[in-house]
């Protein structure tokens, strides 16, 4: 049998610890689970902050450039002491000790993202390989937030994960898509040859508060023109569709593909599908009757139609959206008067 050793290390390991233990208020005992959440200042991002500071077991830290987001957006948790605000670009390296990566960063509308393509696809290779990194060196699980845009201009419909996609590689969207076609594979490379627990969303077109009002994304452009009583600009032709999930259950979405035994890729989305005029009449009749609606030009390469197929969220996720777009829209409503101070004539 083993001697006791009676040396001094043991001495300092056999005497009780200070009770209470100073480290008991230390905020690292509090909280169970540290996140960062990249892009946290933007859209999606700061509603996904909102919904895990309610937890009072998570610690949120956000890194964002501020490029197409902004400090407002957090403006509640700075000061917060479960929160910390970063200003960082993910296409540099960033070491904090996290247990989940929620990477977000990347602009998101086409106007933003094809401004400066060059930093765009910077941003989704170099930035998700930079998040890959923290996530391999801290043993953290990352999740990345792709897009219905690697399906391109899809041949088959509605798009199921399966569908490999109809994407131009060298045309003015490409930076973001074929960005994000690549910052998937590393994700799966990372997976397989160092065992980094993944998760990939691909989301479809998310609307709600907080959008900024000169993104540039369709429904935030049509909700400030019928404020303003400017004509909508319908892209031609119109006959395009698109489906728009509302931003709440798109946030509940990504918690649970974190959360949750899928790598994915899964579809986020809201299968309700609707062409460019007919959102545009939505908009008209229930926000502003008076206001126009024109036709305009549109860019290159504009995906014509786009609906998920959720089979998998609803049978591995548990998840399918609530929110109609009549109702969502009321609530997006409401956020742009606010901030365009346009109140409703009653
Ligand atoms: N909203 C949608 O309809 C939609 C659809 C598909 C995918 N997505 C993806 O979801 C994510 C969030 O989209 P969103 O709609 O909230 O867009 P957003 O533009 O509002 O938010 C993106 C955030 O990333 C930040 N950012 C951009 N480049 C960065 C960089 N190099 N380093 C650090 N921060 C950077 C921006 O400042 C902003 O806060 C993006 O990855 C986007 O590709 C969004
Ligand atoms: O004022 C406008 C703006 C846009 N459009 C049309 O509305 C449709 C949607 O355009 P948006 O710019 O909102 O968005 P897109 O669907 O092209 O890209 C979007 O989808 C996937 C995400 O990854 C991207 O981040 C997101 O911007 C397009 O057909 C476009 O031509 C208009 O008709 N009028």
């Amino acid at each position: 049998m083993a001697k006791e050793a009676s040396n001094g290390d043991n001495h300092a390991a056999s005497k009780p610890p200070p009770s209470p233990s100073p480290l008991r208020n230390s905020k690292f005992f509090q909280s169970n689970m540290r996140i960062l959440v990249t892009g946290g200042a933007g859209f999606i991002g700061s509603h996904l902050v909102d919904k895990l500071m309610e937890n009072e077991k998570n610690e949120v830290i956000v890194a964002d450039n501020y490029f197409t987001g902004s400090k407002d957006n957090l403006r509640k948790w700075i000061g917060h002491p479960r929160f910390e605000l970063i200003r960082h670009d993910v296409t540099e390296s960033l070491l904090v000790e996290v247990d989940q990566i929620y990477h977000l960063a990347c602009p998101a509308s086409p106007i933003f993202y094809k401004y400066n393509p060059v930093k765009t696809i910077k941003t989704n290779v170099i930035g998700t390989l930079n998040m890959l990194g923290l996530a391999k060196r801290v043993g953290a699980r990352i999740l990345l937030t792709s897009t219905s845009e690697v399906y391109g201009d899809p041949l088959v419909h509605p798009q199921e994960e399966s569908y490999w996609g109809n994407v131009n590689p060298i045309g003015v969207r490409s930076c973001y898509d074929e960005g994000k076609r690549v910052a998937e594979t590393l994700m799966f490379d990372y997976h397989r040859q160092h065992g980094i627990e993944i998760r990939i969303a691909r989301i479809f077109n998310t609307y709600g508060p907080r959008m900024n009002i000169d993104d540039g994304r369709v429904v935030s452009n049509f909700i400030a023109q019928a404020i303003r009583g400017e004509p909508l600009t319908v892209q031609a032709p119109g006959t395009q569709t698109r489906s728009f999930c509302y931003v709440s259950d798109m946030v509940d979405g990504l918690i649970r593909l974190m959360e949750g035994e899928n790598t994915g890729p899964i579809n986020i989305g809201n299968p309700g599908e609707f062409t460019m005029l007919e959102l545009a009449e939505t908009v008209k009749e229930l926000i502003n009757p008076e206001v126009e609606i024109s036709m305009v030009e549109n860019t290159p390469d504009d995906p014509r139609q786009r609906k998920p197929n959720i089979t998998k969220a609803k049978e591995l996720l548990g998840w399918e959206p609530k929110i109609k777009l009549r109702d969502g829209l009321p609530l997006m409503e409401e956020d742009f008067r606010t901030r365009l101070g346009v109140p409703l004539k009653k």
